[in-house]
């Protein structure tokens, strides 16, 4: 189905300084890469850096063939990320992020995906509520669903798992190895060794050394066995 993600000698970090190992890698549509690793080890900063938030301090990574330029409307177009410290426009209700986020991407009836993705998350009886009226759990799911509703080709997830209660996850879970059966890409970071068993093709351990791994023993590592 074609290569979407490659990255190759990657270096990430902070000030000159690597976080982690080198990290070679590619993602075709239709896969989802687990990025798996102990606290500190670099996932984030190696998801930030595909995502073009942070320059990288060497290598090269290509989305489609042409190098991250994160300011360039087609990759932006393409690449959906979702990251923990993403903002709200605080003054916005549920609805009307989604529905900004729908008609920006110039969806077919975007009201009716928002309704959709409010069904999906759980937000329906919130829609009206600033972000600042959610729970924690409940703002992660806005995230989600704003990572979800529009298109992309290459998905980003940083422990997206954070804060969902159990079901929430199974179906989040569920939602993620739809959107690769469909086509997509993702590169998903997590410490969920069940959303990885459920969802991952392929899977990085992150560590001063960089190690493919297959998603099951990915998983037992880190259940910590
Ligand atoms: N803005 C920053 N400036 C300098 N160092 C940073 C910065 N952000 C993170 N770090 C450091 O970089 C290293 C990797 O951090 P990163 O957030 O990528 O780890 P992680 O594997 O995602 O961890 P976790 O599982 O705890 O989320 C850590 O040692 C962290 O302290």
């Amino acid at each position: 189905m074609g290569t979407v993600l490659e990255a190759e000698g990657l270096m990430v970090g902070y000030a000159g300084a690597p976080v982690c190992g080198e990290v070679s890698a590619s993602v075709d549509a239709g896969e989802v890469l687990g990025i798996v690793g102990v606290n500190g080890a670099g996932k984030s900063t190696v998801a930030r850096t595909i995502a073009g938030r942070q320059a990288s301090l060497a290598g090269d990574v290509k989305v489609h063939g042409l190098l991250i330029d994160p300011d360039a409307v087609p990759f932006r177009r393409q690449v959906s990320a979702v990251f923990d410290d993403d903002l709200f426009f605080p003054s916005l209700t549920v609805r009307e992020h989604l529905l900004l986020i729908a008609r920006g991407h110039s969806l077919d009836d975007p009201e009716g995906r928002v309704e959709e993705e409010l069904r999906f998350f759980g937000l329906v009886g919130r829609s009206h509520a600033i972000p600042d009226a959610l729970s924690s759990g409940q703002r992660r799911r806005l995230l989600l669903a704003a990572g979800l509703i529009r298109p992309s080709s290459l998905l980003i997830l940083d422990e997206p798992e954070q804060r969902l209660d159990p079901r929430m996850r199974t179906a989040l879970g569920e939602r993620i190895a739809e959107h690769a059966k469909d086509g997509g890409a993702v590169v998903l970071v997590t410490h969920d060794p069940q959303l990885l068993l459920a969802t991952a093709s392929s899977c990085l351990v992150i560590d001063e050394e960089v190690q493919e791994f297959d998603p099951e023993q990915g998983a037992s590592i880190i259940a910590g066995s």
